[in-house]
C-alpha cells in the first residue's frame, strides 16, 4: 500500500476535481437513499387509505377519497422520479470529476514513465526486456488508474451510502436492521475470494495470451527460415499446444465467472427473506409499520452493489499496489549516465583515450583493457581486429553509452564526463553495427537527426552514401515507406541509408561501426571517396574487418582481446610484419581464391 502513496501528489494536483467529486458522491447518495423513505410513506398511506375507503363503503364520499388517494400516489411517484433524476445528474458529475481525474493522472503517469525511460542508459535497457518496459507504461498504468478512478469512487460511495443507510435502518428498528445486514459481510467476503480467483485466472490467461502472440509473431518474422527448413508441421504442433493451454485456462475462468452472479443473487435473496420474516414479526408486534418492510427491502437492495464493490475494490487496490511497486522500481532507477550542467560547446574533434578499461556490467565481460590512443582533429583513424575483440565497445564508450571503469576519454582535452551530453552527441555522426531504421519514409529516416530537413540536403546525403540511385528507382522515391508497412531493403541499402542519416548531420566526428560489411568493394570505395570530401578537416573513426577498407587511414589501431596490439599507418604496420601484416596477407589470399 505504501507504494500507492507515490500517487498522492497527483491527488493534490487535481484537488479541484477530487474534492467536488467527493461532494457529488455524497449528494448523489442522499438522493439515492431518500426514495426508500418516500416508498415507506406511500406504502403506509396505501394501507391507511384502503381502511378509510372501506369505511365509506356505500357513501358518495368513497369516490372522492378514491380520487384524492390516486392523486397522492401520483405525487409520490413523481417525487421518486425526481429524486432518481437528481441522483442521476449528480452521478454524472461524480464520474465527470473523479473518473476524469483518473484519466488525467493516467496520462501524466504514462508521460512521467516514458520521459524517465528516455533518460535511462544503455545498461538499463540491457537489463530489462522490451516486454517489461512496455508493460509498465500500458498494463501497469491501467491497473493503477483503476485504483485512482473506480476504486476510490466506489470506496467513497460505499462508505457514504453505508453510513446513511445503516443510520436510517437503526433509527427505524435496531433488531430488523441487524438481521437485514447479517448476510452482507458474508457477501463481501465471498465476492472478495471469487474476485481474487477471477483475477488470478485472468492473469494466467493474459500471460498465456502474450506467450501465444509472441510465438505467432516470431513464426511470422522467421517464416522464411521455417519454410526453408520445412518446419511448418512442427510449428503448427507447437501452436496447438500453446492454443490448447490458452483454451483450458479460459475455461477455468468461465467456471468461476459462472458462479459469480448466482452466488450474489442467493445472498441478496437471503437478506430479503430475513427482512420480510423479521419485519413481519415486528409489524405484528406493532413496533414498525408494513411500509418499513418495503423501505428495508429497498435499503438492502441498495446496499448490495456497494458491498459487492467492496470485495472488488479490495482486489483492485491490491493489483494497483503491485503495479505501482513495479512502476516505482523503474521511476526510482537513477540514470547511470548523466549530463553535467555545462554549456553546450562546439568541439574540434580531438579525441584521446587514456588508459581506458571497461567491463560490461550485465555480463561481467572485460571488453577493453587499458587502452590509450589519440585522434587529432581532421584525422581518419581505423580500428581493425577479430570479432569480439572490443571494437564496438570503443565506439560505445566514445558515444558515452557507457562510462569507463577506469582511465579517461578526453575530447578537446576535456573529460567526456564533463561535457554537455546532448550537445556532444549532436556533433557526432554514429552509424551502429546493427542497422536500425524506423517504419517510416526513406526521407524521414535519413533526416532523423536534424530538425529542419530540406529535400536538397537529404538528396546530397543520399548521394554521398551512394544510395541515391537505389532510392530514385523506387516508385515513390524518397517517400517510399520502409519496414513493416513498406518495402524491404537489402542489407547493403539499409547500411547506406544509415550512413546517409549520419552524414546529413555534418558531424564534427564520424563513427562508422563496421557498417560497410554488406556493401560491395566498388560502392565502398565510392562512399569512402565521398567521405574524404565531406569529412575534410573533420575526424572520422572507422571500424572495419576488411583491410582494403582502411588502407588509406591516417592511423590504424589493431585490437585483440580488448587491447591495442599495434598502431600506425598501413605502410608502417606492413613493414612491422606483425598481426596486421598477417591479416592483410590472409585477406589478400582469400580475395585471390575468390
Ligand atoms: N552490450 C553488451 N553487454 C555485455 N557484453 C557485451 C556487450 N556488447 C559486447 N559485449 C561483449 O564484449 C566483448 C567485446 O565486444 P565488441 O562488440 O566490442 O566486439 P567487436 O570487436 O566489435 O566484435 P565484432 O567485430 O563481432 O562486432 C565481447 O566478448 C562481447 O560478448
Amino acid at each position: 500500500m505504501k507504494d500507492l502513496a507515490y500517487l498522492n501528489k497527483f491527488f493534490y494536483k487535481y484537488r479541484w476535481r477530487f474534492i467536488p467529486g467527493i461532494l457529488f458522491v455524497i449528494i448523489s447518495n442522499i438522493f439515492g437513499v431518500l426514495p426508500a423513505q418516500v416508498i415507506q410513506i406511500s406504502f403506509d398511506l396505501v394501507s391507511e387509505n384502503i381502511t378509510v375507503y372501506r369505511l365509506f363503503s356505500g357513501f358518495d364520499r368513497q369516490d372522492v377519497i378514491n380520487e384524492i388517494f390516486g392523486y397522492t400516489l401520483m405525487l409520490f411517484g413523481a417525487i421518486v422520479l425526481m429524486l432518481a433524476l437528481l441522483r442521476g445528474i449528480f452521478l454524472f458529475f461524480m464520474r465527470q470529476t473523479i473518473i476524469l481525474m483518473s484519466r488525467h493522472i493516467e496520462y501524466d503517469l504514462k508521460n512521467e514513465i516514458y520521459n524517465h525511460y528516455q533518460k535511462l542508459s544503455m545498461a538499463f535497457y540491457r537489463r530489462n526486456n522490451t516486454g517489461d518496459l512496455m508493460n509498465r507504461v500500458t498494463e501497469d498504468v491501467s491497473r493503477v488508474r483503476m485504483y485512482l478512478g473506480p476504486a476510490i469512487m466506489y470506496t467513497i460511495n460505499t462508505v457514504v451510502l453505508f453510513i446513511m443507510i445503516v443510520a436510517f435502518m437503526f433509527s427505524v428498528n435496531a433488531k430488523l436492521a441487524l438481521y437485514s445486514l447479517l448476510p452482507l459481510p458474508l457477501l463481501a467476503i465471498t465476492i472478495y475470494f471469487v474476485n481474487t480467483m477471477i483475477n488470478n485466472r485472468s492473469e494466467k490467461i493474459q500471460e498465456q495470451l502474450s506467450a501465444l502472440s509472441n510465438f505467432v509473431q516470431e513464426t511470422f518474422s522467421g517464416i522464411r527460415v521455417i519454410k526453408a527448413y520445412v518446419r511448418e508441421d512442427d510449428v503448427r504442433e507447437k501452436f496447438d499446444v500453446e492454443s490448447e493451454n490458452y483454451k483450458s485456462q479460459s475455461m477455468a475462468l468461465v467456471q468461476v465467472q459462472a458462479l459469480f452472479f448466482p452466488l450474489i443473487l442467493l445472498l441478496v435473496g437471503l437478506s430479503t427473506i430475513i427482512t420480510v420474516y423479521i419485519g413481519g414479526i415486528e409489524v405484528m408486534n406493532g413496533t414498525i409499520s408494513s411500509g418499513n418492510i418495503a423501505e428495508f427491502i429497498v435499503y438492502v437492495n441498495q446496499l448490495t452493489f456497494p458491498v459487492m464493490s467492496l470485495g472488488w475494490v479490495t482486489s483492485l487496490i491490491q493489483r494497483a499496489a503491485a503495479s505501482q511497486k513495479r512502476i516505482n522500481e523503474f521511476l526510482h532507477t537513477k540514470p547511470e549516465i548523466t549530463s553535467p550542467r555545462s554549456q553546450a560547446a562546439a568541439i574540434s574533434g580531438h579525441i584521446e583515450f587514456k588508459n581506458v578499461s571497461f567491463t560490461y556490467p550485465d555480463t561481467g565481460i572485460q571488453a577493453i583493457k587499458n587502452i590509450s590512443f589519440e585522434v587529432k582533429p581532421g584525422e581518419f583513424v581505423a580500428i581493425i581486429g577479430r570479432t569480439g575483440s572490443g571494437k564496438s565497445t570503443i565506439a560505445n564508450l566514445l558515444m558515452r553509452m557507457y562510462d569507463t571503469d577506469s582511465g579517461e576519454i578526453l575530447i578537446d582535452g576535456k573529460p567526456l564526463r564533463e561535457l554537455d551530453l546532448n550537445s556532444f552527441r549532436q556533433q557526432i555522426g554514429f552509424v551502429p553495427q546493427e542497422v536500425f531504421l524506423f517504419s517510416d519514409s526513406i526521407k524521414n529516416n535519413i533526416a532523423f537527426g536534424i530538425s529542419a530537413p530540406d529535400q536538397e540536403t537529404i538528396e546530397a546525403a543520399a548521394k554521398n552514401a551512394a544510395v541515391y540511385q537505389n532510392i530514385v528507382e523506387f516508385e515513390k522515391g524518397f517517400e517510399t515507406l520502409i519496414g513493416e508497412r513498406g518495402i524491404t531493403l537489402s542489407g547493403g541499402q539499409k547500411q547506406r541509408l544509415s550512413i546517409a542519416r549520419a552524414i546529413i548531420k555534418e558531424p564534427q566526428i564520424l563513427v562508422f561501426d563496421d557498417c560497410l560489411s554488406a556493401v560491395d568493394t566498388r560502392t565502398e570505395e565510392q562512399i569512402l571517396n565521398n567521405l574524404g570530401r565531406v569529412m575534410k578537416n573533420k575526424t572520422s573513426i572507422l571500424i572495419a574487418h576488411r583491410v582494403s577498407t582502411i588502407k588509406n587511414a591516417d592511423k590504424i589501431l589493431v585490437i585483440e582481446g580488448g587491447e591495442i596490439m599495434e598502431q600506425g599507418s598501413h605502410r608502417s604496420l606492413m613493414s612491422k610484419k606483425g598481426i596486421y601484416f598477417e591479416l592483410y596477407e590472409k585477406q589478400l589470399l582469400e580475395e585471390q581464391v575468390v
